[in-house]
């Protein structure tokens, strides 16, 4: 008698199924099955239906395809949503956002924030976040109840920030999160220095060797704006990307966040070292900050994968309108119509974001073997009729309110649009109790 294969724990019946991966695929009348938290199966419906299952699910006029992977963000920032609008970076920074992080961020801000940050990226189909904020133990207590997988930064600046006396201390409480969470199913830890501008030469080598020793990724702001390049030639004498390849940070591991100006030789070092650009065309249109040519990137080879960067700057954690802006201005930045088609735009906002974080041996794509991080997205309403080609429907017409169900390594945590693992009132009622206080004090900003 041969062995039965164990019954599946799911199978999902969606009316497209996305897999990104053979790219430009898009399969009907097909199954996913999921056992012990992974893919198991992906057949032809009839072939599907005949296997057992202990739950079966119809997606009708459904689009499944890998959650999303927002690579970049500062989750708590929810609660500094609007604060400070319409500025450019450094006034926004120095000015409003610094100060007020100094005067309210603590333990309790960070907890609330990232809780709410997480609920809005779950509605909005984000399965796997990037992270960089303080207090990143705070941080990733809540991804572990919230059951979303995250990359957690920890924070490195050369003077002291919420939760960190110096650089080193925020290096010490870092190195103990790396080992309390080394064995995590759902997170993994980032080095991340700021920003060029915000940390020495000695702190970033540091941190070369330091990633290199423990295997993790450096998540770091990058080229985000042209007075960044300036700045660097007065004060090192070189840009900024060329003094990080200088102490040793360009490699695999480096997540370059914003990388809106490139040139030539930058260019270069970026596909030398396999370095993977993380582009925020939002934020960076929002703060006036440049475009980083997301099309050229791609032909040349570089990973580009897609992050919404914080709330206070965006002002919104939706990665599908994220991706529809950075197909819509790559065409712009290209002067080409081609540029990030539809179907390469999802591929940088699941597999591309996976690749930068070094999950993409796991999540990112419908494969066999791969974890069950999966989202579906409602075609049928008014907006998106009538239907020629899903993936056009979903990148150009669709938008976050047409997320039904996520699933997290099997686990599901949206259900049509319903939050099962937190309470969507409680962290309304919760973040305008911040609002009201920081709103309320004079020294808001200042
Ligand atoms: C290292 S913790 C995060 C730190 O970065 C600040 N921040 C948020 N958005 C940006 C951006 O676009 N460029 C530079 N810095 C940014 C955030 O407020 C925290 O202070
Ligand atoms: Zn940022």
């Amino acid at each position: 008698m041969p062995n039965q294969p164990a019954p599946l724990d799911l199978l999902l019946l969606p009316t497209w199924l996305v897999p990104v991966e053979p790219a430009g695929v898009v399969l009907r009348e097909h199954a996913l099955g999921i056992r012990d938290g992974r893919i198991a199966l992906i057949a032809p419906r009839e072939q599907a239906l005949r296997l057992e299952a202990r739950e079966v699910r119809e997606l009708p006029g459904q689009l499944l395809c890998p959650g999303l992977v927002n690579a970049h963000g500062h989750a708590a920032m929810t609660l500094l949503r609007g604060l400070a609008d319409d500025l450019p970076l450094m006034s926004w920074l120095q000015e409003h956002i610094w100060p007020a992080e100094s005067r309210w961020v603590d333990e309790a801000f960070v907890r609330c924030g990232t809780a709410l940050a997480i609920a809005e990226q779950v509605k909005a189909g984000i399965s796997c976040f990037a992270d960089m904020y303080f207090y990143p133990q705070v941080a990733s207590e809540v991804v572990h109840a919230c059951g979303v997988r995250a990359q957690i930064s920890i924070p490195l600046l050369d003077f002291p920030v919420p939760g960190a006396l110096d650089a080193q201390d925020a290096l010490r409480h870092g190195l103990q999160l790396f080992d309390d969470l080394r064995q995590h199913p759902r997170l993994s830890v980032a080095f991340g220095p700021h920003a060029p501008y915000t940390v020495s030469d000695d702190k970033l080598a540091n941190i070369a060797m330091l990633a290199e020793e423990v295997d993790a990724g450096i998540h770091m702001h990058i080229h985000e704006t042209a007075g960044e390049i300036e700045q660097s030639l007065a004060s090192h004498g070189q840009r900024p990307l060329a003094r990080l390849q200088r102490l040793g940070l360009l490699g695999p591991r480096l997540q370059a966040v914003h990388m809106t100006q490139i040139d030539e030789s930058d260019l270069a070092m970026l596909v030398e070292s396999n370095a993977s650009v993380i582009h925020c065309p939002e934020s960076n249109l929002k703060l006036a900050s440049g475009f980083c040519p997301v099309e050229r990137l791609w032909q040349a080879g570089v990973n580009v994968a897609i992050g919404t960067d914080g709330a206070a700057s965006n002002n919104d954690l939706d990665l599908l309108g994220e991706t529809r802006t950075a197909a819509l201005l790559a065409k712009a930045v290209a002067g080409s119509a081609q540029a990030l088609d539809a179907h390469r735009a999802l591929r940088m906002a699941t597999l591309n974001g996976a690749r930068a974080l070094g999950l993409d041996t796991q999540i990112g794509s419908l494969e066999i073997g791969k974890l069950a991080d999966l989202v579906s997205f409602d075609l049928s309403g008014l907006g998106c009729q009538p239907l020629y080609d899903p993936v056009s429907q979903l990148i150009y017409a669709a938008n976050r309110q047409c997320t039904r169900h996520l699933w997290v390594a099997g686990k599901q945590l949206l259900d049509n649009g319903r939050l099962l693992r937190q309470d969507e009132e409680q962290l309304i009622s919760q973040a305008q109790q911040w609002a009201g206080r920081i709103a309320g004090s004079p020294t808001a900003t200042a």
